[in-house]
């Protein structure tokens, strides 16, 4: 079931394009990364589907009765404030305590509905603004670099997590991510941006596109794990990584 379909979709900021003609679907329950450099118009994309913005032209359409959880790119909690875990997934709306606690154990953040939110550590806090994306039960979870500032095992923690609530709730996903490495291998489909979708398809498509080569390069992380894998699978035997590279470039 088709949950988004967008369509030429352009944005101007001021006298900056900052999209252009932009199209993405969103099934049910798969996860669709967005990659691209910075500035590429990724958190305007997501900002224009969750409503947040208004483009200046194209279409938006939404499944009937869809419902999305939103995680921010960043979100400034004052120190000073006395907020525990629990009261900030009570805001906006008052939620019940077995309702808070669910959420939190849907994420593995069990256990901190008493902490101070400024307390937290960069992953415990991620965890509980993910809880809070959660608490209605969406069928479409957008993401906007959930892992800024975790460390490799924290990133790679929270999107097995993510995975999780991906297989227990059904909902789709929709998330930015600069981690090329973690996120082709975790997607379902990667959309490579750049104010214009580049490339979309199966991570090994887009890592094999000349047009995401162009942006990336070819020494990413990302792209070598791929092409690694992709030649011992066919050959069972090892090359250096720059003929892995030369090697595989247009054969997807
Ligand atoms: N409110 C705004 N006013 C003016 N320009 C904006 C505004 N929001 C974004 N822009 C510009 O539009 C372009 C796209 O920004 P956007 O935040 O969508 O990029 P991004 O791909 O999410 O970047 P990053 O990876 O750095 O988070 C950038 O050049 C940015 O400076």
């Amino acid at each position: 079931m088709r949950l988004v379909t967008i369509n030429g979709l352009s944005v101007k900021h001021g006298n900056h394009q900052a999209l252009a003609n932009v199209g993405l679907t969103v099934d049910k329950g798969e996860i669709v990364t967005i990659v691209g450099p910075n500035g590429s118009g990724k958190s305007t994309l997501l900002r224009c589907i969750i409503g947040a913005m208004t483009p200046d032209s194209g279409t938006i359409l939404k499944a009937a009765g869809m419902r999305i959880g939103y995680v921010p790119q960043k979100l400034a909690i004052d120190a000073t404030m006395p907020l525990t875990a629990a009261r900030f997934l009570s805001l906006p709306k008052r939620r019940d305590a077995a309702h808070i606690n669910e959420a939190l154990q849907q994420v593995g953040a069990d256990g901190l509905q008493d902490r101070p939110m400024a307390g937290l550590s960069g992953g415990q806090f991620q965890r509980v603004l993910l809880a809070r994306a959660l608490m209605d039960k969406p069928d479409l979870l957008i993401l906007d670099e959930p892992t800024t500032g975790l460390d490799q095992p924290g990133s790679a923690d929270l999107y097995t997590q993510i995975e999780h609530v991906r297989r227990d709730t059904g909902a789709a996903i929709l998330m930015v991510s600069h981690e090329l490495h973690v996120v082709m291998s975790a997607s379902d489909r990667v959309v490579c941006l750049n104010g214009h979708v580049c490339c979309h398809g199966t991570p090994e498509i887009v890592a094999s596109a000349p047009e995401y080569r162009a942006l990336f390069g070819t020494g990413t992380h990302g792209a070598l794990a791929l092409y690694r894998h992709e030649h011992d699978h066919h050959h069972h035997h090892d090359h250096d990584d720059a003929h892995d590279c030369g090697h595989d470039h247009g054969s997807h």
